[in-house]
C-alpha cells in the first residue's frame, strides 16, 4: 500500500541509523534525500551553518517553528547545554509523529519539547505554559508567510531580547521577501545572510541571520 514520503525517511533512519548517535540519523536522512527523494529538511550544506551558529550562541533556551521530520531538531538538540530548553513546533500531526520518533532514534527525547498546533496560537502561550522568559535563539523554518507576523508576534508577547538571534531558513527559496525587508530597515536587528544552496540541489539560497540590538 502506499507509503508516505515521511515514513519512507522514518525507515531509513531506522534501517540506517544507529540508535543513540545522532550523527549517524542526520548522515542517514542525508543519503536517503540526496540519493532517493528529495525533501524540505535544511540539509547538510545549511545544517554545517545552523550548526555554528547553535554552537556560537550556546543557547539555554531555543525555539524551532516547523519540526518536519525532526532533522534539524536532531542537529540542535545534540549541541544544547544539559541545562537547556528546547521547544520545536509543528502543525502536521503526521510529520510531528514521524519527529518523535526520528528524535527518539537519536536518543533525544529528553532534551526537546514537540509541541503540536500552530504558531500563531502557541507563541502567546508559551510563557506560561513551559517557564520561558526569553529565547536566546529561534529557528525559522515553517510557513515562509508566517515569519513575519511570528516575529512581530514574539515580539510582542516579550518573548525576544537584545542579543536574541533568529535564523531563518528559505528567505530565497521558497522565499520570505516580506521579512527581509521589515528586518532589514529596522534599526532593532542587525541582520547577514549565509549564503548556501537549498537542500540536496544547486539551487541559490541564504539561511538570514538576525540578531536583536535593541
Ligand atoms: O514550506 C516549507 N517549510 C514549511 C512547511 C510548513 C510546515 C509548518 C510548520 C508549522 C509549525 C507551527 N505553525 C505553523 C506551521 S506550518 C519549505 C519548503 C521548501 C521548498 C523549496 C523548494 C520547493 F520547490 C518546494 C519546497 C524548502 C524548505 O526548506 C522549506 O522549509
Ligand atoms: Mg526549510
Amino acid at each position: 500500500q502506499f507509503v508516505s514520503l515521511r515514513q519512507r525517511i522514518l525507515s531509513a533512519v531506522q534501517k540506517n541509523a544507529t540508535r543513540g548517535d545522532p550523527r549517524s540519523v542526520i548522515r542517514a536522512i542525508d543519503q536517503f534525500c540526496s540519493q532517493k527523494e528529495w525533501a524540505m529538511n535544511v540539509g547538510n550544506e545549511k545544517g554545517c551553518i545552523l550548526d555554528s551558529v547553535v554552537s556560537e550562541v550556546n543557547p539555554a533556551t531555543v525555539l524551532e517553528l516547523g519540526t518536519y521530520c525532526g532533522y534539524s531538531t536532531v542537529r540542535i538538540a545534540s549541541l544544547l547545554p544539559p541545562y537547556a530548553k528546547f521547544i520545536t513546533l509543528e502543525f502536521n500531526p503526521d510529520f510531528a509523529a514521524v519527529a518523535r520518533q526520528v528524535i527518539a532514534w537519536a536518543g533525544l527525547e529528553d532534551k526537546v519539547q514537540l509541541v503540536e498546533g500552530a504558531s500563531s496560537d502557541w507563541i502567546p502561550k508559551i510563557k506560561e505554559q513551559f517557564g520561558i522568559k526569553t529565547f536566546d535563539l529561534v529557528f525559522l523554518d515553517h510557513w515562509k508567510e508566517h515569519y513575519l507576523s511570528d516575529t512581530k508576534l514574539m515580539e510582542e508577547c516579550g518573548l525576544l531580547r537584545k542579543g536574541s538571534v533568529l535564523l531563518a531558513d528559505n528567505v530565497i527559496c521558497p522565499g520570505a521577501p516580506d521579512y527581509v525587508e521589515y528586518v532589514r530597515s529596522s534599526p532593532r536587528y542587525k541582520s547577514h545572510y549565509f549564503r548556501s544552496h537549498l537542500e540536496y540541489t544547486k539551487a541559490e539560497e541564504n539561511l538570514w541571520y538576525l540578531g536583536i540590538i535593541e
